[in-house]
Order: structure tokens, then C-alpha cells, then sequence
């Protein structure tokens, strides 16, 4: 038979689970005092991967990969290329992102047209994904992953690619500015090359 647990006065003492003697550890109001506000760069990408109980939204202190699989390949950016630069050039309207001689109408951008835009000997580098094309030249310098990374999807789609990687990252968001066309197959692009002169 067990000695009956010591007496504590009824007001003092939390309510116990039946049977236990240990005091329950002190309660957290909430978690949101310990975690700083979203950076300005953090509202770039797409919303954080929602959690449960056990792995709270946005908390990214625990991981089920092993150590191997989870080194980061994000690369140091040179200065004046932070996610916030970005925003700033991309939020001036006098920045043309979208690329030199190009009409200001989205145009159609035949799979040839995309492969002649593979980003080198001056020519600029562009890529489809959901079926629009960016010019991703300018955002080179700025891409967390590294030129390289980015490059791979030069001159061709980049939907699988980017999904693999990091699904969560807002493209549109990022790249917008960077909008040059819609895609279309070989046989479409007829006449002047404007979205509007066609309808
Ligand atoms: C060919 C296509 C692409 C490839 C292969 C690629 C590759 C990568 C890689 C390897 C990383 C580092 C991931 C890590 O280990 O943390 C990365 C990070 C990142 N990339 Fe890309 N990327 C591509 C396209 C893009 C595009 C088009 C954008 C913007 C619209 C973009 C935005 C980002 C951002 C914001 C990060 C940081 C992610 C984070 O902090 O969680 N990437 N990318």
C-alpha cells in the first residue's frame, strides 16, 4: 500500500491527475510572445505550411529528416540582394523586368521563342511555369538558391523543378514584374506578336 501523498492546503494546489504527486509544469499563455513578427520578406512567399499540435504553424525547430537530408542550399546573396532589394526594385515602376525591345502587351511565346531565351551571350534567360513566362534574368543575383539553381530552368518550363524544391514559394508574388507572355504551341504565334491584337 502507498503512504498517502503530503497534505497541501485545497487553494494552493492545482487540480492533479489521479494518482500522480508531481506539480504540473507552469503553463505558457500563449506561444505568440516567443516568436518575432513575419519578416517583410517572409510576406513574399506563400503562406506558412499550417501545422497541428505538435508541430505549431510556422514553427521550424523540429523536422523528421535526418541531419543529411536537411542541410539548407540556399547560398549567400551579395550585398544589395536581399529579398527586401528585390521588393524594391520590383515596386519601382521604372524598372523594366520584363526585358528590353519587347512590346508592353504580354506576348505569345511559342516553345521555340522559349528555348532561344536560354540566358547566354547576352540573351536574356526566360521560363514558363502554369503556362506564363517570366524573364528571370534580373532576379538572378536575388534568388536564395543561386544563380545556377535558377538557371537550370532557362530556356525551358519550370513547373516540376520549382515544385520539387519549394512548392510553398509565391512565384507570382516574386516574379510578376517579370511577366513577358503566355505560352502557346508553335503553330499559334500567327501575325503581331500581342495578346490584344489578336482578339
Ligand atoms: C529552375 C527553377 C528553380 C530551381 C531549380 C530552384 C532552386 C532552389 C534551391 C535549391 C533553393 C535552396 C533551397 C534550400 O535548400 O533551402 C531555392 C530557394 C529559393 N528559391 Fe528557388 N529555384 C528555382 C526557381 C525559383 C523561382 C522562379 C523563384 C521565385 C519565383 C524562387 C525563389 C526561391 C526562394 C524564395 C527561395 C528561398 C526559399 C526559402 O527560404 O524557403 N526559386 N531555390
Amino acid at each position: 500500500m502507498r503512504p498517502p501523498p503530503p497534505r497541501l492546503s485545497a487553494q494552493r494546489r492545482p487540480p492533479q491527475p489521479s494518482g500522480g504527486n508531481l506539480l504540473a509544469p507552469p503553463k505558457l499563455k500563449s506561444p505568440t510572445p516567443l516568436r518575432p513578427p513575419p519578416s517583410a520578406a517572409a510576406t513574399l512567399r506563400g503562406p506558412a505550411p499550417r501545422g497541428n499540435a505538435a508541430t505549431p504553424a510556422g514553427s521550424l525547430t523540429t523536422s523528421t529528416l535526418a541531419p543529411t537530408q536537411r542541410s539548407s542550399r540556399k547560398v549567400i546573396l551579395e550585398p544589395g540582394h536581399s529579398p527586401l532589394d528585390w521588393a524594391a526594385l520590383v515596386s519601382n515602376p521604372k524598372n523594366n523586368l520584363r526585358g528590353a525591345g519587347l512590346p508592353p502587351n504580354l506576348i505569345r511565346v511559342t516553345p521555340s521563342l522559349l528555348k532561344s531565351h536560354h540566358g547566354r551571350k547576352g540573351v536574356d534567360a526566360w521560363t514558363s511555369y502554369n503556362g506564363k513566362v517570366y524573364n528571370i534574368t534580373p532576379y538572378l543575383p536575388f534568388h536564395p538558391g543561386g544563380k545556377g539553381e535558377l538557371m537550370r530552368g532557362a530556356g525551358k518550363e519550370s513547373d516540376k523543378l520549382f515544385l520539387e524544391i519549394h512548392p510553398w514559394v509565391n512565384w507570382e508574388g516574386i516574379l510578376g514584374e517579370c511577366l513577358v507572355g503566355i505560352m502557346v504551341s508553335e503553330h499559334e504565334a500567327v501575325g503581331a506578336n500581342e495578346l490584344d491584337a489578336m482578339d
